[in-house]
């Protein structure tokens, strides 16, 4: 085997080892450490994860720089310094383990474990913020709830006690005893295997982006298709001096020049050729202009040794037709996009995006302008959007609906979109009319509340086979939470997109938890994955999350400094949103 052969198939056996990691992540969920076991343990059914896998959530650097933001944090410092900032990854997590919840640095579980090693510091926005209401008869953790924070009572003063099965699942008509709001993970997991891919498509190659491949990707052409010029030079054939054609015969060999059926170049001979132009034939090697001189007779000399095939891209070097470059499920990102037209692809069979309507609601709702007379501006409408196509979905339409029960009905029950996200009226107002809507629709409710701080109230519900609501809280940062927790994982499963890494991080400083929920809390990165909260993080507040690069999960009854957590990433910290 010459030295390239063994190059060659060194780098071979790398793919292969790439393609076989990729495909066993895609069969474990990416928990190599855990592949079915634990990560399944609390699932509906026990069922196994099938179609997630983290390859395409390879840590991404980040665009945004922290300094200079005027960030505060919890302890009141400022936000860190660019330097400190410079490197960062998009955090993700994980939408079956229970992990966020039950493990720490110190190997302890459960919120005893961080609850007491130091207890963390309330910080002053949070109290005076409008949080949703914290238990009262039994605010403290008990010591079995504190060792158990998988099954968590309901301390929510939950308002639609008719429509859960004991099971956690029921009809929206169905008249049974309250439900318990579901333990954050659970929430996450059920909306993560709530839907199933949806049906491939065929995409122009710049309209694909972001999708995932529906079919492996099979090269069409052998790349480089034809042996191809590395340098800028001279074709040369067998040992120098050569000899050059006379300039007055246009012989130059440029990038695009088919010269497949020109003479071959004889022994002794020379042509000036470009880089990527085509390699004639019987040449076998290519000079660089700079390692060449051309005396007067138009005799070209090499400045030192010419191996054979030097400088040639030989045809094939990167794969022949057919080989198979890239696997079913495999996001299509500029990368791909550039793989996929190197290798002949015009058009490539993604699977489709999830189609999501989004209904404002809210009488109080301002479109412009400053609030006034009891009226707000809404903050939803124009976050949500945006953060949706972030997430690949196609958002039909972003549509205020105000406070009518009749109107939520009528575009609930028109809508054709895989997904419906109301914001607002999930609680027990007199003008919510979500809840009463989804009984009027006869959905079932997948996850009604969950034991989450900001966000309590959100809920999943099935509107028909493929078709699901989420409905978001109208408190802008429990609308966040929500769709964090219900939305991005549900969208991640409709579009065939794989399960993020599980990242944890650790907490330069302590995190006040809630007693009992799990606490979504927007965070600044910091070198060494390491992580400090922000302040300004109420329900109702979007300050914090405006200055952060991701959401921390914090386990019930908080965590400590030096504890790790869970994150959730956001989409404008790994690009320009
Ligand atoms: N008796 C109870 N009241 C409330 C409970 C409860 O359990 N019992 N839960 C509280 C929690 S927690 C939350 S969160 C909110 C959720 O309320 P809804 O989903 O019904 O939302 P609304 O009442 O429509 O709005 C709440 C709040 O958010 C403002 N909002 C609504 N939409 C927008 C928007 N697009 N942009 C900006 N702000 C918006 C709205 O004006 C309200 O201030 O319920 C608690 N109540
Ligand atoms: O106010 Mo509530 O905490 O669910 O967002």
């Amino acid at each position: 085997m010459t030295d390239k052969e063994a190059a060659d198939s060194a780098l071979d056996r790398a793919a292969d080892e790439a393609l076989a990691l990729f495909a066993r992540d895609r069969r474990t969920g990416g928990h190599d450490d855990d592949p079915v076991g634990r990560s399944t343990a609390n699932l509906p059914g026990g069922e196994a994860p099938t179609a997630y896998f983290p390859f395409g959530e390879m840590p991404v650097g980040s665009g945004v720089v922290g300094g200079g933001r005027g960030v505060t944090s919890t302890d009141g410092s400022r936000g860190n310094s660019a330097s400190e900032h410079a490197y960062e990854f998009l955090f993700v997590d994980d939408p079956f383990g229970d992990s966020f919840n039950s493990f720490d640095s110190s190997g302890k579980t459960g919120p005893s474990a961080s609850a007491s090693s130091s207890p963390a510091p309330h910080p002053p926005e949070s109290a005076a913020s409008g949080d949703c209401p914290e238990p009262t008869s039994d605010g403290a953790p008990s010591p079995e709830r504190a060792s158990s924070p998988e099954q968590p009572r309901d301390t929510s003063p939950h308002p639609h006690p008719s429509l859960h099965s004991p099971s956690g699942t029921a009809t929206a008509g169905n008249r049974s005893p309250r439900p318990a709001a579901a333990p954050w993970p659970r929430a996450h997991s059920i909306a993560a295997r709530a839907g199933e891919p949806l049906p491939a498509e065929e995409r122009p190659l710049a309209d694909a982006l972001g999708q995932v491949l529906a079919e492996p990707l099979d090269a069409l052409t052998d790349l480089p298709s034809f042996d191809t010029s590395a340098m800028d030079g001279w074709a040369v054939s067998g040992p120098g001096p050569w000899r050059l054609p006379p300039p007055q015969d246009d012989a130059d060999v440029l990038a695009g020049d088919d010269n497949s059926g020109s003479a071959p170049l004889r022994d002794g001979h020379a042509v000036r050729i470009a880089t990527g132009a085509r390699v004639p034939p019987g040449a076998t090697a290519v000079l660089r202009s700079e390692h060449g001189d051309v005396t007067g007779q138009a005799e070209l000399h090499a400045t030192r040794r010419v191996t054979h095939g030097q400088d040639i891209r030989p045809r094939g070097q990167e794969c022949r037709r057919g080989d198979h470059l890239l696997p079913e499920g495999m996001p299509v990102s500029p990368a791909v996009a550039g793989l996929a037209a190197a290798a002949g692809y015009d058009r490539l069979r993604v699977t489709r995006r999830p189609r999501v309507e989004v209904l404002v609601l809210g009488d109080e709702l301002l479109l412009e302008g400053l609030p006034q007379g009891g009226r707000i501006r809404d903050a939803l409408g124009p976050m949500l959007g945006p953060w949706l196509a972030a997430l690949g979905a196609e958002v039909t339409a972003t549509r205020r609906l105000g406070d009518d029960a009749d109107v939520l009905h009528d575009a609930v029950a028109a809508s054709d979109a895989d997904l419906v996200l109301t914001t607002g009226g999930t609680a027990s107002g007199p003008v919510d009319h979500v809840h009463p809507t989804l009984r009027r629709v006869g959905a079932e409710l997948l996850v009604d509340g969950v034991a989450v701080r900001p966000g309590h109230p959100m809920l999943l519900a099935r509107l028909a086979p493929g078709r699901h609501l989420v409905g978001l809280p109208g408190n802008p940062l429990a609308a966040v939470a929500g769709l964090l927790t219900l939305a991005e994982p549900l969208l991640r499963a409709l579009s065939g997109r794989p399960a993020p890494t599980r990242t944890r991080v650790t907490l330069a400083e302590a995190a006040q938890g809630h007693p009992t929920d799990t606490r979504l809390m927007p965070v600044l990165r910091l070198p060494g994955d390491r992580i400090r909260p922000l302040a300004f993080h109420g329900p109702a507040m979007l300050r914090g999350l405006a200055a952060a690069d991701a959401l921390a999960v914090i386990p019930p009854g908080g965590a400590a400094q030096g504890d790790t957590v869970g994150l959730l990433g956001v989409p404008w910290a790994s690009a320009a949103v």
